[in-house]
This record gives C-alpha cells, structure tokens and sequence, in this order.
C-alpha cells in the first residue's frame, strides 16, 4: 500500500508554508540572518515539538517564522516544500501564508508574496508541478487588521486566487470577518475558512452561511450535527482533513479513533492533507499512510481521497481533467 500511495498522483489542498519550516532550514537561515533561536539543537527544537492544544502549536510556530525576513527565506522555504510535492507525486499544490505573521514584524508584504510566488513559478517550470496561492487572515486578530492585510495584497491581486482564515479558532468566530470576506469576493477572491478543528459545528454553519466558504479546512465537528452535514453534502464541499495535525493537536485522541471513515461513509468529500507537515510528523504521503494503516483503508478509498483533491482543487479545469486522466490510469492498472 505505501507503494501505491506514493506513487499515486495527488493533490494538496491545506497547507501552511510557514508549517513546512522544518528546523535543519530554520536554523540555517537564522545563522545567514544572525537571529538567534531560543533551542540550543535542532535535536532540541524538535524536542519542543509536544502540543496540547492549537494554541500550543501555534505560540511556537509563529516563534519560528520570526526567522523569515528576506524574499529569499520566503523563496527557499517554498523551493523546499516543492521539491517534497515532487518526491511525493504531488501534482497540484495550493499553498497558505499567513501575511500578517511577517507584516507585523516589519517585513514587507512584497517580500513574502514575491519568494513564495517565484518559487512556485520555478517549481511549476522544473517539476510541472501547478499551484495556487491562498492568503490566509489570522483570526485572532482584529476585522480592521485583516482589512488592512486586503489593501496590501492589491497590487499582487493576479497571484492570489483565494483567501482563508485560521490561527486560534476559538473566541474567533467566522462572524469576526464577516465584512472583510464579502469586500475580498467582491474583489474576486475565492473564500476559504478554517472551521471545526476545535470550534464547533455552530462555526461551520457561519463559514458556510456568513463567509460562503467554497471548502472547508478541517471541518471534523459536522459529524455532531446531522443537519450540517447534509448540507454540506447538499452544497457539495469538501473537506480538507489533515489526520498527522488532528492527532497532534489532540483533535482526535489516537490515529485509530480518527473519524475520517465514519465521515467518508456519512458521505462527505473529503481530501487528505498536511497542514504544517514540519511539526506534526509528515508530509502528504505520511498522512497517507497512517490513516490507510489505522482504519484499513482499500485501494478504492485512496483512489477516491485523492480524486476529491483534484475535483475539489482551484486548478484550471484542463488542468483538473489532465489529472483526473492520469489518476484513473493510475489506478486501473491496479485493477488487472
Ligand atoms: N491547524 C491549524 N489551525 C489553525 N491555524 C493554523 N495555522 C497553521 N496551522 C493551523
Ligand atoms: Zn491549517
């Protein structure tokens, strides 16, 4: 089954690039910036790496990106996580930054758009790899803030195809930005909202309701509510569900208790992902593999997780018919 995971093509629809820092790069790009990192060791870092709720995670991963200060940081941070889509057979890849998590520093907003997108470009001409870029508002900032970050993020207007909200979700419900997202829609932007990670299914109801969120990221607390998820089935979302980061965070107890069969059997489209694959222990294909080996999941399953990545992505719609080509070929030979 690893095999046929890895060699299966996918695409990846929730991930945080600042989630991909993993900490050989982050310590070298503080040396080559001369900040200093309060670990001793990469050894000691990871060590750090032990959360009991998204806050926890969230206090220290805004502490490492406080390393990322020029449009090169921003370049190699992406350049890394891509050159890991292509290991992985990742086709199509559509990438979260968090702007405000540099802009509040100081950093210019140009150059943490510029590295990320030059990087894509690079990638998508080397490895044929297509990508879209999702600006994400931090929730646990202000409406005016979030505001502010959709004024930058004007003159890149053409890079950016859709918005997102995440950070600490409880206390800041998507009624929060309700404004913001209808001015960034208006603007052409694609909404898209983290919701039912910790919050509850009351706040999947404003992402779908309030902000029209065209998919959910995460979204595993509809399955308390029966009449959510057939609306959601209704309305025809998906679901980004990220396995490794529910089981760190302490969203599920174990990998074994994880509801994504239960979820995939009420019949809801859902796609497996990484989010911060850099401190929750794996990348695509290791979310792959732990869920496939915890609920035994058959080929048809994968087959199926990873279809919904392509039919649910922002890719082009020849480049979503490329893929879906290339994947039932994929799996049809597995079939004889
Ligand atoms: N899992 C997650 N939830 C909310 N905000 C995040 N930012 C990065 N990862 C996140
Ligand atoms: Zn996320």
């Amino acid at each position: 089954m690893e095999e046929f995971i890895q060699n299966m093509p996918k695409a990846e629809l929730h991930l945080h690039i600042e989630g991909t820092f993993e900490p050989e790069l982050m310590f070298e790009i503080a040396q080559r910036n001369q900040i200093s990192i309060p670990y001793a060791s990469v050894e000691e870092l990871k060590n750090a790496y032990k959360f009991s709720c998204l806050q926890d995670f969230l206090d220290i991963y805004y502490q490492g990106a406080q390393v990322l200060q020029h449009e090169k940081d921003f370049y190699d941070l992406t350049m890394a996580y891509l050159k890991k889509c292509k290991e992985q057979n990742i086709r199509h890849t559509e990438i979260m930054f968090d702007p405000q998590t540099h802009t509040e520093r100081g950093i210019p907003f140009e150059s943490v758009l510029t590295g990320i997108h030059n990087a894509c470009l690079d990638a998508q001409k080397e490895f044929g790899i297509s990508f879209v870029l999702i600006m994400s508002f931090l929730r646990h900032l202000s409406e005016e803030e979030a505001f502010k970050t959709l004024k930058q993020a004007e003159p890149f207007k053409d890079k950016i195809m859709a918005i997102g909200l995440d950070s600490s979700e409880k206390g800041n419900p998507p009624l929060k930005f309700v404004r913001v997202f209808q001015a960034a829609v208006e603007q052409g932007y694609i909404p898209l909202a983290h919701a039912g990670e910790e919050g509850d299914a009351d706040y999947i109801w404003q992402a779908i309701d309030l902000l029209q969120v065209h998919r959910i990221d995460h979204g595993n607390n509809c399955i308390t509510d029966r009449n959510l998820v057939e609306e959601i089935i209704e309305r025809d979302l998906a679901l980004t569900v990220c396995p490794l980061s529910n089981v760190a965070l302490k969203v599920v107890p174990n990998i074994d208790k994880h509801p994504l069969k239960i979820m995939m059997q009420l019949g809801l489209y859902l796609t497996i992902n990484s989010d911060d694959p850099a401190y929750f222990g794996g990348y695509i294909n290791e979310n792959f593999n732990a869920i496939q080996n915890s609920l035994d999941l058959s080929r048809w399953d994968l087959y199926t997780l990873a279809k919904n990545s392509f039919v649910y992505s922002l890719a082009s719609f020849d480049e979503k018919s490329k893929y879906l080509e290339e994947l039932d070929r994929y799996y049809e030979k597995y079939l004889d």
